[in-house]
């Protein structure tokens, strides 16, 4: 085993990634870990949790890092997964970070399909509106998905370094999945990270689209500021997540209100929360088993939001909306969301976009925004 903290920088360290190995970087932060000492896989992110911790600590292997399905239910397959890597490289940057060059050109799908289409999504949309009626649910999250297909096979590295050149702010994440696929993408959202006694979370909640007209684009961030609609579904993960945190933190700071923050592709409210742990032997990967799925990518409650998300959409999500990070041998550790991504098979790609259905949701908007989160893949190879 051998940790470097050689003088890197962190556009250094990502650039280096390679098909196989996991990263996790924004322009002033990045880990690369490659190769496997040993790997841990479990249906129960519990027990996961803590067989990890035993690994870690029997090995002296200094952290793991890996990834959680969406599906952490009584009757998941899909397990989560974490490896204790051979090598680590962490970087820092200093002042201004560097942005990593390009952007670089990537092949064109040879064909391309929506699961559902525009017409599809919209129905279901509709159809999570009546149920969350009729099933006393606050809130559901219906996601898209958008199948391409290519002549040979999809270049991952380059969309790594699109996806962290167009993206710096962000967590710009890549890991293998068991089963041989690549998960990949670009999260504005922090489910979780621990250091010593600290904890910090930045739910992500209610969204607008970007516009590239600037006065447009001001507008609809105003208007996601001041609507009702978004308030209620940002609320609602808010509420969920403070109630999740509180048996394991003496102390919690809730701003009163969210706050508006963007990426490229889209306008979010985002509270940043912060805590101190009552008990150090919580480690990070505890915390965000703990605390996943969030009512921002499955709804509430938990198991009828999530029941519903599997009857109306016509896909297994695997890994997207899951959670993709980091845990070390002294519990800290960094969890985020795994949203605005796609899993790579060899020559093929399904990138997911989804969004938070509530009452007054409307089926047009409601497509419109995962146009919007499809953005964040599409730019990172090129497309429209
Ligand atoms: C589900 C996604 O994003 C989540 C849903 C949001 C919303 O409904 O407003 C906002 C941020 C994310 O928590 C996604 O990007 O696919």
């Amino acid at each position: 085993m051998t940790t470097s903290t050689a003088p890197a920088t962190p556009v250094e360290t990502t650039v280096r990634y390679q098909r196989g190995d996991f990263l996790f970087a924004t322009a002033r932060r990045a880990l690369l870990a490659q190769g496997s000492v040993a790997a841990v896989t479990d249906t129960d992110p519990r027990r996961l949790a803590r067989t990890v911790a035993e690994e870690l600590t029997s090995s002296g292997v200094p952290l793991a890092v890996g990834v959680l399905p969406f599906d952490t239910g009584p009757d998941t397959t899909t397990p989560g997964h974490l490896v204790l890597p051979r090598t680590v490289h962490r970087a820092q940057a200093e002042g201004e970070p560097a942005v990593v060059s390009g952007p670089e050109d990537l092949p064109a799908p040879t064909a391309t399909r929506e699961v559902p289409s525009e017409e599809g999504h919209k129905a279901n949309v509709r159809a999570a509106v009546a149920a969350l009626h009729d099933r006393d649910l606050r809130k559901a999250v219906l996601a898209r998905a958008l199948e391409l297909e290519f002549e040979a096979s999809v270049p991952v590295e380059k969309i790594v370094r699109n996806l962290a050149r167009g993206n710096p702010r962000h967590f710009t994440y890549a890991a293998e999945l068991p089963g041989g696929r690549t998960l990949v993408g670009a999260t504005p959202e922090l489910l979780l990270s621990r250091a010593g006694d600290s904890v910090f979370t930045t739910p992500h909640a209610g969204s607008m689209p970007r516009s590239a007209d600037p006065a447009t684009d001001r507008a609809h961030g105003e208007a996601l500021l001041a609507s009702a609609k978004d308030q209620e579904e940002h609320a609602v993960v808010i509420d969920y997540v403070v109630e999740a945190l509180r048996p394991f933190c003496r102390k919690l700071d809730v701003p009163a209100a969210p706050e508006l923050v963007s990426t490229p592709a889209i306008w979010h409210l985002r509270t940043a929360i912060t805590g101190e742990l009552t008990d150090r032997d919580v480690t990070a990967l505890d915390l965000a088993a703990a605390l996943h799925p969030t009512p921002a990518i499955c709804g509430t409650p938990t198991a009828a939001a999530r029941d519903l998300v599997q009857e109306l959409e016509p896909f297994d999500r695997g890994y997207y909306a899951g959670s993709v990070g980091w845990v070390d041998a002294l519990g800290d550790g960094e969890w985020a969301v795994a949203i605005r991504c796609a899993e790579i098979a060899d020559t093929s790609m399904r990138l997911y976009a989804g969004g938070g259905i509530v009452p007054a949701s409307d089926p047009q908007a409601e497509f419109d925004e995962t146009i919007a989160k499809f953005r964040t893949l599409l730019g990172a190879m090129g497309l429209d």
